[in-house]
């Protein structure tokens, strides 16, 4: 159920990288509990966008603000990174996946939860020590890992090393090791890139479920998804925004966006009779 306030704000984005502008003047909004999806064919500037969101880029122009549920407004364009991940509770996956390889399955799930842990250590004191407020946080960090094992169908293979997992086990993986963070927004750049039609299918699940019922601590997350397989994101969008060479020129549920002429010509260039979700599938004009 999504919440009055949106989570995240995105108000007159512009990013330049000398004269190209990858995102100009983009305004919309994602809310909690809800899958917002930014699609737009190659090069329309999405992954720009993630990476202003998440602060790899300070944006040229424009506000991000993300509010949490108790009412607190990050400004995450005068953020670094790290405060972002940390504080705003922003988490991301990437296009190429960036797990840790020599780490077993639940290793990653617990390295996630890094900050979390040497906080409740004390900043190692309490852990040196073995106190209880350590023990239960070391509990506690099992639990969460546990429960995304069992969500993203891995707890067989928790002793598995990462990098040996098959492709698509991976990409579970990534978004279990994100939501260990606890994170009131989950960015996901290309989740279903690779994957076959069954394996997408779970993963269509897994984020309807990420956006239903939540973090085990009551928190709602809202979901931020770059994708070019239109099947995914027609069946879970609740929401999508299109852009097309750094401009928004859609924004509606996926009914709205898939018969906007806009973004038929977008994708297909003047032939607007041919169906959106097959070129679309395809992420590029022409391609
Ligand atoms: N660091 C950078 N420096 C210069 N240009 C960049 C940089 N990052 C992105 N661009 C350019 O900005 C534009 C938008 O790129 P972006 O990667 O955001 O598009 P995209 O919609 O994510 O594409 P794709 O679907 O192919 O991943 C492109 O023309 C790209 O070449």
């Amino acid at each position: 159920m999504s919440q009055d306030k949106p989570l995240l704000t995105v108000e007159h984005l512009t990013m330049r990288f000398g004269g190209l502008v990858a995102n100009n003047d983009v305004s919309f909004v994602a809310r909690a509990g809800e899958i917002t999806a930014l699609i737009g064919p190659n090069g329309a500037g999405k992954t720009t966008l993630f990476n202003c969101v998440t602060g790899f880029y300070t944006p040229t122009v424009g506000r991000l603000t993300l509010r949490h549920p108790d009412g607190t407004e990050h400004l995450l364009e005068r953020m670094p990174g790290y405060r972002i991940a940390q504080q705003a509770g922003v988490a991301r996956t990437f296009q190429n996946i960036r797990l840790f390889s020599g780490m077993s399955v639940l290793e990653n799930l617990i390295v996630a939860q890094h900050n979390k842990l040497m906080r409740a250590s004390g900043f190692a004191i309490a852990g040196l020590l073995g106190l209880p407020t350590y023990r239960a946080a070391e509990k506690q960090a099992l639990d969460l890992a546990k429960y995304w094992l069992d969500r993203v169908k891995l707890t067989d293979f928790a002793d598995w090393e990462a990098g040996n997992l098959p492709y698509g086990a991976q990409r579970r993986l990534e978004i279990a090791r994100a939501m260990c963070t606890e994170p009131v927004l989950l960015c996901l750049d290309e989740p279903a890139a690779g994957l076959n039609p069954r394996e997408s299918a779970d993963l269509a699940e897994i984020l309807t479920f990420i956006r239903d019922a939540c973090n085990p601590n009551g928190r709602q997350t809202g979901v931020l998804l770059i994708e070019h397989d239109m099947s995914v994101v027609m069946r879970i969008s609740d929401h999508v925004v299109v852009l097309d060479y750094g401009r928004k020129i859609s924004d509606g549920d996926p009914e709205h966006v898939k018969n906007d002429p806009a973004v038929i010509r977008a994708y297909l260039g003047e032939d607007e009779d041919a169906a959106l979700p097959t070129a679309a599938a395809a992420g590029s004009k022409g391609a």
